[in-house]
């Protein structure tokens, strides 16, 4: 069954999702998911793939929270959060959050930000399911790994659709498990 969802989303991405040269700047191939969300049955393929990496062979949910990055990963990781019936959580860039922060600055692939985590997300101890559309520099996924921390939760699984495999993104990951459906 698992093994299904994931066949559907691989081929969904493979088909739906479009390289952009040269955007946002001049070297860089953007990987626009855009078609892919616009395609019923293949959102809803990448979601069900997703979901089933923060489930037990039983189906029951192994993780307490489901984060997501603003804003792309916002849009997969909500969706995955009400399959697994557990709670989202925003990771924001600066100055988006209303109440006391956590804020990590970071690199990516192009450019530099800071993200923010609401210092009371998590209950200490909590299981969290990372999930974001790509894996570049690892700039992003690290910063909200270590929010995450920092909030005195735990990232157990990183998530992403796409890795791109040249930059070699998962290697700052240290211990976080990461999963990937398609490498690029
Ligand atoms: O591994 P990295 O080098 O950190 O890059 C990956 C991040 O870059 C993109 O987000 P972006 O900051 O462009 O924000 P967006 O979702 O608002 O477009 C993407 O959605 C990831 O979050
Ligand atoms: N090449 C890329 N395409 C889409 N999102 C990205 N985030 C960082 N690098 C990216």
């Amino acid at each position: 069954m698992a093994t299904q969802a994931r066949d559907r989303a691989v081929e969904a991405l493979t088909r739906l999702v479009r390289d952009i040269p040269d955007f946002p700047e001049p070297g860089i191939v953007f990987k626009d998911i855009a078609p892919l969300l616009a395609d019923g049955a293949g959102f809803a393929a990448v979601i069900s793939a997703l979901a089933d990496l923060g489930r037990d062979a039983d189906g029951r949910p192994v993780v307490d929270k489901v984060v997501g990055m603003e804003a792309r990963g916002f849009i997969l990781a909500a969706p995955v959060a009400v399959e697994l019936g557990v709670g989202f959580v925003p990771v924001r860039k600066a100055g988006k959050l209303p109440h006391e922060t956590h804020r990590v600055a970071y690199a990516l692939e192009y450019g530099e930000a800071v993200l923010e985590l609401h210092q009371d997300a998590f209950t200490p101890g909590e299981r969290v399911l990372v999930i974001d559309d790509v894996l570049a520099t690892g700039g992003t996924a690290r910063a909200t790994c270590e929010l995450i921390a920092r909030c005195g939760a735990r990232a157990v699984t990183f998530a992403v659709l796409m890795e791109l495999g040249f930059l070699s993104g998962r290697a700052v990951l240290g211990d976080v498990p990461v999963e990937v459906l398609a490498t690029v």
